[in-house]
This record gives structure tokens, sequence and C-alpha cells, in this order.
């Protein structure tokens, strides 16, 4: 019988409270030791306070331990030094600086030999447009110096907060792959509302509701379950697989909270 490797980062009881607000009440989840756990949830639900809370962005409270060790009460640039790289929502790419500029500024130093040999390999296109202002790159080229930055300092983990946000299908497609690419290197905690990109990629899946765990468990089993992706995140119908918009009015969650963003496209 085959075990499990021990998951590389476990998360328990983690609350978030920022001025009034109780935006975290108490999230739990793991992320694999291989592969992309994809974290999900309709808008509002706690995705990238969770993510902000890995990372010591915002005043957290719970349990947050990587590969064994407690790291809730370290600072921002201990977790980065720790080997967690993050590839915020708007991306951060310095769009007047070139490809390879932008490569440079991300090396850590104290965290040896930068991993460009990587970089190259994964991703040739950024080797080709190393002197191209990573400004006039598309949308996709652009996610791809993201997620380079966090592949060249060896990072143990990599976190991707909607990286297909607001891209063209084809893009998306594009982005797809790139994190693809990636997770074979690196395993990979993605924040994704597009379930056709969590479908391709992630094989565990958390679901958040109201600033809580509603669900853990394998991602293909949540998106064929008709019933509990309309519950837990607002899409899917009778005989769909999940992945799909909802029919008009059959919205399982209330107004303040919209449906979770899908495409019906493979990726
Ligand atoms: N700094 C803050 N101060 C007060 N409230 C906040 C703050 N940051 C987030 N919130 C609130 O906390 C809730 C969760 O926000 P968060 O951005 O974590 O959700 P999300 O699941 O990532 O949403 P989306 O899918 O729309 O990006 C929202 O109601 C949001 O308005």
């Amino acid at each position: 019988m085959s075990t499990s490797p021990a998951p590389l980062l476990t998360v328990r009881d983690l609350r978030v409270v920022i001025g009034d607000s109780h935006i975290l009440h108490g999230v739990d989840l793991d992320v694999a030791a291989r592969g992309t756990t994809a974290l999900l949830g309709r808008n509002g639900s706690g995705k990238t306070t969770t993510v902000r809370g890995i990372l010591g962005l915002v005043p957290r409270t719970g349990s947050v331990l990587l590969g064994g060790e407690e790291t809730v009460r370290l600072a921002t640039h201990s977790l980065v030094r720790r080997g967690i790289g993050y590839a915020p929502e708007d991306r951060g790419v310095f769009a007047t600086l070139t490809v390879a500029e932008n490569l440079r500024l991300a090396e850590r130093p104290g965290a040896g030999q930068p991993a460009y040999d990587l970089v190259h390999e994964l991703f040739p296109e950024l080797g080709q447009r190393a002197g191209q202002a990573a400004g006039t790159l598309s949308g996709g080229q652009q996610q791809m110096v993201a997620i380079a930055r966090t592949l060249l300092n060896g990072n143990r983990l990599i976190i991707a907060d909607e990286p297909t946000k607001g891209l063209a299908p084809k893009v998306v497609t594009e982005v797809a792959q790139v994190l693809e690419r990636a997770a074979e290197a690196v395993p990979v905690l993605l924040v994704e509302q597009n379930l056709a990109v969590v479908r391709r990629l992630a094989r565990h899946c958390v679901v958040l509701a109201d600033g809580r765990t509603a669900h853990r468990g394998p991602a293909a089993e949540l998106l064929a379950d008709a019933d509990a992706a309309r519950r837990l995140l607002g899409v899917g119908r009778a005989g769909h697989d999940g992945a799909g918009p909802a029919p008009a009015g059959a919205s399982a969650g209330p107004a303040a909270h919209p449906a979770t963003r899908t495409e019906e496209a493979e990726v």
C-alpha cells in the first residue's frame, strides 16, 4: 500500500482580524508536497487573505507549519528566506524594466546560485525576450515572468494568486501550461476561480466560504459533483461536470457572494 507524503504546508485554525473586520474565522488547509493544490471559493470568501496570512502580510493567529516548522509568528522576510515564493494577483512585474532585469531583481542573496537553468528550461521564451520591456509583454508572458521569479531562488512552495484573472481564453491556456510546468519543479498553492484551469492542474482542493474552510478533498471529485460545486462554488448544473456557469436563476448563494468566475472551454 502506498502512503502519500506528508503535506508541505499545514494550516490550522487560521484567523485574521483587520481593524473591526473578522475576515478569517478558522481556515484549515494542507498543501500537498507535490503538484498543485487549488484554493477555491466565491468572491470575498477569504482566499487572498488566507494567502496573505500564510505569508505574514496580515496579523494572524493559528498554526502554519512549513515542512513541519511552525511559522505563524515569523515575519514575512523570514518566510521568504524559508522558501515561499509568491506570485501576487497583479503579477508585480516592473513594466519599464526588461525581462532580464525583472528576473535579476528577484534574485535573493543567500539563496545560492539563482536557478536560471531551470527558468530557461521551463520557459525558453523568456530567454528570447530577455531584452524586452516587461510592460510590452502579453498578459500570459508577464505571468510567465512572475512565476519564473518564484522559481529562481530554490523555493519549496509557490503561491500563485489568481494568475488567470482578466486574461483572454487563449492566454489562460498559456498560463495554465506555465503553471503546469512550474508545478513539476515545485509544489504550487493556486488561488483560482477558473474551474477549467483547476480541473487541468489541481489534484487537491480546498474551498473557503465566509472565511472558513467549507470543503477539502480531491479536485476532480468536487468538479464532478454538480450539487457540491453548485453549493460550494455557485456553479454547475444537473448533468454537467460543474465547470460551466449556473443556469439563470440557479445561483446557490446570497447575492452578496457572486458565483465563481468560470470558463466552459478546455484549457
Ligand atoms: N484590509 C482589509 N480590511 C477590511 N476588510 C478586508 C480587507 N481585506 C479584505 N477584506 C474583506 O475580507 C473579505 C475577504 O476578502 P479576500 O480578498 O480575502 O477574498 P477573496 O476570496 O480573495 O475574494 P476575490 O475572489 O474577490 O478576490 C472581503 O469581504 C473583503 O472585503
